[in-house]
């Protein structure tokens, strides 16, 4: 398995300052497109089998929070899990959650809860920047690259506002473009 090439590991860098350095102010004055993003993820959830575990995440700071939805699909009888992260190089660990879960301190300040770990059928997966072709820009981890290349069967669902859509986002050979992609506007299909 090959790394990224320096010049696109360089490119992703300053990407990634840059989103993170404007992404808190955004996201203060964005409550209402942070929730209009799981108003549409619940809209395209609904269309699913009902029988799927839905993998959602816990917000980072400055980040959408997605737990509104968590705590719908949870009332609508959807199971619903959460990510824990392991040590990097190795895909994430998704937990069940209930709104009683225990939730514990994980890596780089995620939380995660204690239930079981489970295999999801869809995973939602955050963005700290997009393009029209599905590629995403994340944290740095190549974590969910990792984790939807060993859960080939899973459908991955990219959700960012849509000030995070960039031009394009430099690709190395790990990245997996999402077929899906929902915004506080639209459901981009890639
Ligand atoms: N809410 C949320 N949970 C998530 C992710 C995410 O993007 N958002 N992840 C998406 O993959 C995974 C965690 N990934 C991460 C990977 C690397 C770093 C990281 O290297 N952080 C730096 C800087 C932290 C800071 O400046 O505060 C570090 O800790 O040095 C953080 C999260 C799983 N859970
Ligand atoms: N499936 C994989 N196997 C081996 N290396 C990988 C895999 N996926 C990603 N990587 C490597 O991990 C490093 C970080 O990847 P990248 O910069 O794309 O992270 P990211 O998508 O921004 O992070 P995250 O998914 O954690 O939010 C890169 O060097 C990348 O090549």
């Amino acid at each position: 398995m090959h790394e990224d090439p320096p010049e696109i590991v360089a490119a992703k860098r300053t990407l990634r300052a840059t989103c993170r350095a404007i992404r808190l102010p955004a996201h203060l004055s964005e409550t209402a497109a942070s929730q209009a993003v799981c108003g549409k993820l619940h809209t395209l959830l609904l269309k699913h089998d009902s029988a799927g575990i839905i993998a959602c995440v816990w917000p980072l700071a400055g980040e959408i929070d997605l737990r509104p939805l968590c705590a719908s699909l949870h009332r609508e009888g959807r199971t619903v899990c959460l990510p824990d992260t392991p040590k990097k190089g190795h895909p994430l660990i998704f937990r069940h959650w209930t709104p009683t879960s225990l939730m514990l301190e994980g890596r780089f300040g995620t939380r995660h809860p204690d239930g079981p770990a489970v295999t999801p059928d869809i995973v939602l997966v955050p963005m700290l920047a997009f393009d029209r072709r599905g590629y995403r820009l994340g944290y740095g981890g190549g974590y969910y690259d990792r984790t939807l290349a060993a859960l080939p069967k899973a459908r991955p669902v990219g959700y960012a506002l849509s000030t995070q859509e960039k031009p394009a986002i430099p690709t190395g050979p790990h990245d997996i473009a999402l077929p899906l992609i929902v915004t506080e506007h639209e459901i981009i299909r890639c």
